[in-house]
């Protein structure tokens, strides 16, 4: 990787996921995301373990500018919203509903610029009071959404559908236009939108794809991947550039007034 950040970049947390290896916890993160921040956003990216209520949100979040909440192939807990049994075999990160979910209202409320992306876009949804399809694709008139696993790695991350963004929307307005192209791998989706949020885009069958939290500064939800490639995608680099400002003028702020100790 060739670039080379000035020291005083911008700061982006981003959560890790909790994978069980030869009887032990490891946490880990996907690569694209962390150079995605690099190279798209132009931020250090900062990444902090799925250890739950260990990690406060308001101690995090002093130490930084932003926050990119990634995609996993585990999901968020019915329980933490009223929804249909997941299935039996539904992979489960409860270390990381535990640091996300507070993570993400603390966020919202000190106006940290956010971008959540797949797992993390459901997550926005039900931290903020709304609901999931556990299986998108069992759902009368939805279309099945879930990434191909029998493909080379760049054709499960190809083009799979449309999205329409609202003409008024922030997508519409970050990427310059009123539609794009995505990726697809997710089993689960957005069911009962939380009201702080504002559906920006939808797929061809209706499905939720990009939201915006209302009154929040930077922060928005993506169901796709513009992680991927990032560099690669016009629209994808845009929604980074965006975040990285963002993100930035949070650290002008930040810089100028250190974390109180507690
Ligand atoms: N588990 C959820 C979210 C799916 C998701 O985030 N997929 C991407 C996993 C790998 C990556 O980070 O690219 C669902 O199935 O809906």
């Amino acid at each position: 990787m060739q670039t080379k950040l000035p020291a005083d970049a911008p700061i982006i947390g981003v959560p890790m996921c909790v994978k069980h290896l030869d009887n032990h916890n490891f946490h880990t993160v996907g690569e694209k995301y962390l150079t995605a921040l690099i190279e798209a956003a132009g931020a250090y990216p900062l990444s902090f373990p799925a250890l739950g209520e260990a990690i406060p949100p308001a101690a995090l979040l002093a130490h930084l500018d932003g926050v990119l909440f990634t995609g996993s192939p585990s999901n968020v807990a019915v329980h933490h919203y009223s929804g249909a049994p997941d299935r039996l075999d539904s992979p489960q990160d409860p270390g990381r509903d535990a640091i996300t979910l507070p993570l993400i209202r603390e966020a919202l409320a000190q106006k940290v610029p956010v971008l959540c992306i797949c797992r993390g876009f459901q997550e926005l949804n039900v931290a903020l009071g709304g609901s999931l399809h556990t299986r998108i694709h069992e759902q009368p008139g939805f279309n099945d959404h879930r990434g191909r696993t029998d493909v080379p790695f760049d054709e499960m991350y190809g083009p799979a559908h449309e999205i329409v963004f609202a003409p008024d929307s922030t997508f519409a307005r970050l990427i310059g236009k009123t539609s794009t192209i995505v990726n697809s791998l997710h089993w689960q989706g957005i069911d009962r939108v939380a009201d702080r949020l504002v559906v920006e885009g939808r797929a061809p069958d209706g499905v939720v794809e990009a939201v915006r939290v209302k009154d929040a500064g930077f922060a928005l939800g993506a169901q796709w991947h513009p992680e991927f490639r990032a560099t690669e995608n016009p629209d994808s680099l845009k929604l980074f550039q965006a975040f990285g400002v963002a993100a930035r003028e949070r650290a002008k702020l930040r810089r100028a007034r250190p974390p109180v100790a507690a």
